[in-house]
């Protein structure tokens, strides 16, 4: 009898025991994902961000008002109702992306609205949920796009709807450039930062004489491989730069933004028929060079009725491309994957000599030389660098979304090899068009999988392939229970290439297998990560 008392209280130790556990487990968990917040502050910054733009404005933003009063910047997704309570003022940052859409990191939004508007059983008093809150929407976006800043005009209006008062009309930011954007332009009155604080953004900063220059990167292209000759596909090509001058550290997941340049031609015909001498030589931002020099970075309208010493005051910049980074610095080198886009499918030189390619990507994959130097800028995606290593990964990609997924294996091999981490199993799902096993991508695909083990699995899809064409979301489909076993096993997932076709179709099939509860879990914890474009 007593020994089954004993029992008795043993059991309800261990079972109290293991119940504390478990809420110690989930608090751990809780406080991994849920951003902590400055105590007692009455100020937050929260943003939506899928390339890191709006999210180093907001942290730009907290740092310069930390000065007076301690402020956090987190991401729209952590925000919860209850950290909006204690509050008096909101500064959003946030981006538009897709197709008017929210970034991924702002994709839970309607879910908080959700739970702001039923957080009380009366209708009349959640309109005034948010009447203790001012706020201000700064969005960022690209007027390219059909639906100008279309995200951030929403959470304006949301936030309007929930009671709180607009404290200036959303500022939008169009094609936010960190070397131009003055963020003294984009600050709203309210927000009491100094304009110093502002400038002092460390790492762009140069001084010459009296004038503050953001400081460029240089980097010298020293080899173009061309990964799928003789394929009758748009070129797929691996470039290779050393940097210039001090090399500047990135981390895999992170991206370089390159400022392309016309072709030579181009700027010589324009010169000729506008009748500008392009030798003269003009000082800008600090560098001297000659006009024509100046000018392979500038849009060139058909008319305009500017003197020579006008033009670099008038004529817009090139739009910058950003590339994913297919290296990590510890690879000595920064590699890229680009495809080249073709506006006309065909003769490649016919279509260089007519300048028929996309303008960044035919200045990467053809009109720049080796040995030349081009100007690019590394920006640091943090959303893309919360993997924990000792965790299983799934990397999704297709084409040239290879370059983002060969960061994160060599990030990997890196840590293994030469840090004697622990780290867990990969699983590469990767898509090309054509399966011939001599081409060097899918010779590089190969490597992978040998000793020392880079990825514990290889899965590829070939869509051209004349037996079994598939793209990568048939083999998600085809191993639904391998991907359940992964996520079950903690795995991340990381998707990179074009968001139109595989970015889309990855996420439904991920939506169709894992139900969309599961991957707004995955997406709550920064465990799905897509750097699609
Ligand atoms: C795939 C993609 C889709 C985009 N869609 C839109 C859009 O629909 N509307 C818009 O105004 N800007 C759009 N943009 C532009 C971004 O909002 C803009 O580049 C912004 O600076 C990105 O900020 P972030 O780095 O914080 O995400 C898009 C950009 C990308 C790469």
């Amino acid at each position: 009898m007593q020994s089954l008392y004993l029992i008795g209280v043993l059991i309800t130790v261990l079972s109290v025991a293991w119940l504390a556990l478990c809420v110690g487990m989930w608090r751990l968990h809780r406080s991994r994902t849920q951003p902590k917040l400055v105590a007692n502050t009455k100020t937050l910054i929260v943003y939506a961000s899928q390339t890191g733009n709006a999210q180093s404005i907001a942290q730009y933003f907290a740092d310069a008002l930390s000065v007076l009063e301690k402020v956090s910047a987190i991401p729209l997704n952590a925000l919860t109702f209850e950290h909006l309570l204690p509050l008096e003022k909101v500064l959003f940052v946030i981006s538009t992306y897709g197709d008017g859409e929210a970034p991924d990191n702002g994709s839970l939004f309607t879910k908080l609205l959700t739970t702001i508007s039923t957080s009380t059983s009366d209708r009349n008093a959640d309109i005034n949920q948010l009447n203790h809150l001012a706020y201000s929407v700064v969005a960022l976006g690209d007027s390219t796009y059909p639906e100008f800043c279309a995200f951030g005009y929403q959470v304006d209006q949301a936030m309007k709807d929930a009671g709180a008062k607009q404290l200036s009309k959303v500022i939008t930011v169009d094609n936010y450039d960190e070397l131009i954007t003055n963020l003294a332009d984009i600050t709203p009155d309210w927000l009491e930062v100094s304009q110093q604080s502002l400038i002092q953004q460390p790492s762009l900063i140069k001084t010459t004489g009296t004038q503050v220059v953001k400081s460029k990167q240089y980097w010298q292209l020293i080899q173009r491989e061309l990964l799928n000759p003789d394929c009758n596909d748009e070129p797929l090509l691996q470039i290779t730069f050393k940097s210039i001058g001090p090399s500047p550290t990135w981390q895999a997941g992170d991206l370089i933004e390159i400022q392309p340049k016309q072709p030579s031609e181009v700027v010589d015909k324009w010169l000729a028929e506008n009748n500008i001498n392009g030798d003269i030589w003009l000082t800008h931002q600090g560098h001297q060079q000659s006009l024509k020099a100046w000018l392979l970075e500038r849009e060139l309208p058909e008319t305009h009725k500017h003197s020579a010493n006008e033009l670099l005051q008038a004529l817009p910049y090139l739009h910058k491309r950003s590339y994913s980074i297919a290296s990590i610095p510890e690879d000595g080198q920064l590699q890229l994957i680009v495809r080249l886009f073709e506006k006309h499918n065909g003769d490649v030189q016919r279509q260089a000599e007519k300048q028929e390619f996309g303008l960044a990507s035919g200045f990467l994959s053809h009109y720049c030389q080796v040995g030349d130097v081009i100007d690019g800028h590394i920006k640091s995606v943090n959303s893309h660098h919360n993997i924990d290593h000792s965790k299983p990964i799934i990397l999704i990609g297709a084409g040239s979304g290879l370059a983002g997924l060969k960061a994160q294996i060599s990030a990997r091999f890196y840590l293994a090899n030469q840090q004697d981490k622990s780290i867990g199993q990969s699983w590469l799902i990767f898509g090309e068009r054509n399966n011939k096993a001599e081409l060097p991508i899918n010779k590089q695909l190969a490597e992978f999988e040998k000793e020392p083990v880079k990825v514990n699995k290889l899965s590829c899809a070939f869509s051209q392939d004349s037996q079994y064409p598939k793209y990568v979301q048939n083999v998600l489909f085809n191993e639904q229970d391998k991907l359940h076993q992964w996520i079950d096993d903690g795995a991340y997932i990381y998707v990179c290439g074009s968001l139109v076709g595989m970015g889309e179709g990855v996420q439904d099939a991920l939506v169709t297998i894992l139900g969309q509860e599961k991957i707004e879990e995955l997406q709550q914890q920064q465990r799905y990560i897509r750097d699609v474009y």
